[in-house]
């Protein structure tokens, strides 16, 4: 974000009930001192995201939209409100050590709307052109809405902010690349340290390399849509929908902007919305070779119904019926919706009863797609909170149900038919633990299926085989991982 415009007159304030909108202190009711507006729609908008994002679990992506609406912004006011929503979420670790070093005390001791403000504030100042009296001024009122007995603190605290360049505060809060790079790194590009580990484990040490991951991270990812087979061309709906074709998936289209759901493609069923990694991997359960019967396939993770979407517009086209597993209901309803039409079936079951349920019996399936539950490591650009919100002990549980899926899918496959093991996460306790624990404990006979020769000719990047890991960084796709397994015995 580059530009700012001034604030706007207080009868342009919001349209919402209550809230910042609501000119008046929160907590005296009374309507705020003449000749002091609160902050201006763009900056409360964005206020009430984070806050609702920070205080009540909310993802942004779901809130964001709603707020804007109440407040009346469109155009470049939504654009500056959403940018200073994502941005300051992607940044809090960063901007919360340099708050705390300027007010001289832990984030965490600081009131939650007055953190709040200040993190906005802070974002403006360090990482936007807004000039610096408008994001101290701005935040001030702002804090004055929301936390009335902290304007003066908040004041001082920017100012104090104001007063140093990011160079500056980075240099003070970033431990040395020398003595502690991935700390170093999790500051610089405001990611959590065993998120970066992480990362920079899946990409074999490689520090610099992980760097460039981190800063892709921090990129609004583009939408692509997937033009369904059958039903759709990518090259034609590109010309549609003013986009681009994909570089690699032969169904991708890269959208130029604009709401897809606008899109008459979406709402007649020729596309769908779904990351180009998603169909590479979707894809390559397809492209690799059984022998014999090929007409069984299943989904055993399917919601909402993404890679279901172009796995059964697939199957209409080579005569297959594709089983959909989807455990929560809800889901499994939308793994409906994307599918009408096609040759699938859903089933709101839980995908590990393979041979405790007659709709799900062994060695009956000659495709299997495990698309398991995870950390989601890999599509942090999707949802700029969740990368603080996630946490080393969410890998046991998950790690644990993601190997007794493939387990499962293991089992439900008939030997000589393949499963395909996807991941939107790089960790590899996630992938290549889970890959190997599965196949050791499934009591079956597998052999690995080099994935490489699966996905389109000429993509780099794919390292040695045979699994395949894709990268924001080196594909421009969310980090999927893909292992291909053929059931032997
Ligand atoms: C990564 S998402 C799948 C995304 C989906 N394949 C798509 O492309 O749209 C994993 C899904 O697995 C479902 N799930 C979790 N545990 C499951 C289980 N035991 N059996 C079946 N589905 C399960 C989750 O509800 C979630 O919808």
């Amino acid at each position: 974000m580059t530009e700012h415009r001034a604030s706007r007159p207080h009868s342009a304030g919001p349209r919402r009930p209550s809230g910042p909108g609501d000119h008046r202190d929160q907590r005296s009711g009374r309507a705020p001192r003449a000749g002091r507006p609160p902050s201006d729609p763009a900056r409360q908008a964005a206020y009430e995201a984070i806050a609702a994002v920070n205080r009540d679990d909310a993802y942004a992506n779901l809130v964001l939209s709603d707020i804007l609406d109440g407040f009346g912004l469109h155009g470049r006011d939504a654009a500056f409100a959403t940018e200073l929503t994502y941005g300051t979420l992607r940044a809090i670790g960063t901007l919360d050590l340099i708050i705390a070093q300027a007010a001289g005390r832990e984030v965490a001791r600081i009131d939650p709307p007055a953190r709040d403000a200040l993190r906005l504030g802070a974002y403006q100042l360090l990482y936007t052109r807004v000039p610096s009296h408008a994001a101290v001024n701005q935040t001030v009122d702002l804090v004055r809405s929301v936390a009335p007995g902290a304007s003066g603190f908040a004041n001082a605290v920017m100012r104090t902010i104001s007063e140093t360049t990011l160079d500056a505060w980075l240099e003070r809060v970033t431990p040395k690349y020398e003595d502690d790079p991935v700390g170093s790194l999790a500051v610089q590009h405001h990611h959590p340290q065993w998120i970066v580990r992480a990362f920079a484990e899946a990409l074999g040490g490689d520090l610099e390399e992980t760097a460039r991951l981190l800063i892709e991270d921090n990129q609004p990812p583009a939408v692509h849509l997937c033009a369904r087979p059958g039903r759709s061309d990518a090259v034609e709906l590109a010309d549609e929908v003013n986009g681009v074709p994909g570089a690699f998936s032969p169904y991708a289209v890269y959208l130029n902007g604009g709401a897809p759901r606008d899109l008459a493609a979406i709402r007649d069923g020729r596309a769908h919305v779904q990351d180009e990694g998603s169909q590479l991997v979707a894809a390559a359960l397809l492209a690799a070779p059984v022998e014999g019967r090929d007409t069984k396939w299943l989904d055993l993770c399917a919601g909402p119904g993404g890679k279901t979407g172009l796995i059964g517009a697939i199957a209409a086209g080579r005569g297959a019926e594709v089983t959909a597993v989807e455990v929560a209901e809800h889901r499994a309803r939308l793994v409906e919706q994307a599918t009408e039409g096609m040759p699938v079936t859903v089933f709101p079951m839980d995908g590990r009863s393979v041979g405790r349920d007659p709709d799900l019996p062994e060695e009956a399936f000659d495709r299997v797609l495990v698309d398991a539950p995870c950390t989601g490591l890999g599509s942090l650009r999707r949802r700029p909170e969740s990368r603080w919100r996630k946490q080393p002990a969410d890998l046991p549980p998950l790690t644990r149900l993601q190997r007794e899926l493939l387990v499962a899918a293991l089992r439900a496959v008939r030997p000589g038919g393949v499963v395909a093991y996807v991941t939107c996460s790089p960790h590899m306790v996630e992938t290549q633990v889970t890959v190997s624990e599965g196949a050791r404990r499934s009591g079956v006979e597998v052999d690995f299926v080099d994935a490489r020769p699966l996905l389109p000719p000429g993509m780099p990047g794919l390292g040695a085989g045979p699994t395949v890991q894709l990268w924001p960084h080196r594909h421009g796709t969310d980090a999927m991982f893909l292992a291909v397994l053929r059931r032997t015995s």
